[in-house]
C-alpha cells in the first residue's frame, strides 16, 4: 500500500516539473543566474527563514511523541547554523533589506495561520514542501549540471543535495506519514491541499525572487 507523501508527490508533482523549469533554477543552475537576483533571493529567503523556524519550533511542541518533537526543534536551531553559513558567505557586502516581498510574506503568513490555528497533521503537511522540495531540487541540479567546478552557487547546490538534508527530509515525511496513517479522510484532506498549497508557494517564492517582487505601492 502506497503512503500518504507518495500519494501527495504524484499529485502534486506538476508544480516540482514547472520548478524544474523556471528560469530561476534554470540559471542557477547553469550558474548564470544573476547576482542581483540571487542576493534579493537569498535576503528574502533569510528573512523566511526566520521565521520557518519559529513555525518548525512550534510544530515541535505540538508534536505528542517526543522523538518527533525533538525532531523538529532540532530543524528548528539546525536552521540558524546552516541558513547563518549560506547567508554570511553569500550576503557579505551586499544590499540588505528587512522587508519582505509579497510573496515571501505570504508564504510565512500562511504557514504560521495554519501551524497555529489547524490541526497537528495539517500543520504538518503545510511544512512539508519546504523540506521535501528544496531536495528534490537539490538532486535535480546535482544530477543535471556539468559545471560542477566553476558554478558561484555550488554550496548552495551542495546544501539542498546534500545527504545531511536528505536524512532530515526523511524523517520529516516519516513523522507525517505516520500521523496520516491514523487521520481521517476528512483531514486528509485538509493535508493534501495544505502540501499543494505550499507547494504551489515554494514555485512562488523563485519567481517572486526572479522578478524581484516590490509591492505595489
Ligand atoms: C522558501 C524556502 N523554502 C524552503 C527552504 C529549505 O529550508 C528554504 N531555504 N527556503
Amino acid at each position: 500500500m502506497s503512503n500518504w507523501y507518495e500519494v501527495i508527490s504524484e499529485k502534486t508533482d506538476y508544480i516540482l516539473q514547472e520548478i524544474y523549469q523556471h528560469p530561476f533554477i534554470k540559471d542557477l543552475m547553469g550558474g548564470k543566474l544573476s547576482k542581483e537576483v540571487f542576493n534579493f533571493y537569498i535576503n528574502q529567503d533569510s528573512i523566511y527563514l526566520a521565521e520557518y523556524k519559529k513555525i518548525l519550533a512550534e510544530t515541535g511542541i505540538r508534536c505528542e511523541e517526543d522523538q518527533d518533537t525533538q525532531f523538529f526543534l532540532g530543524a528548528a536551531t539546525g536552521i540558524i547554523h546552516v541558513e547563518d553559513a549560506l547567508h554570511e558567505n553569500f550576503l557579505t557586502g551586499e544590499q540588505r533589506t528587512t522587508q519582505a516581498s509579497p510573496t515571501c510574506e505570504l508564504y510565512i503568513s500562511y504557514l504560521s495561520r495554519i501551524v497555529h490555528t489547524k490541526s497537528l497533521e495539517e500543520g504538518l503537511a503545510a511544512v512539508l514542501p519546504c523540506f521535501t522540495i528544496y531536495k528534490e531540487v537539490g538532486d535535480y541540479i546535482l544530477a543535471n549540471q556539468s559545471n560542477k567546478g566553476e558554478n558561484p552557487y555550488q554550496d548552495w547546490i551542495n546544501t539542498y543535495g546534500g545527504e545531511e538534508f536528505a536524512n532530515s527530509v526523511k524523517q520529516a515525511i516519516d513523522i507525517t506519514n505516520k500521523l496520516a496513517s491514523k487521520a481521517s479522510p476528512e483531514r486528509i484532506e485538509k493535508m493534501n491541499e495544505a502540501f499543494e498549497k505550499a507547494s504551489k508557494l515554494e514555485w512562488m517564492f523563485w519567481d517572486s525572487a526572479y522578478k524581484q517582487e516590490a509591492w505595489k505601492v
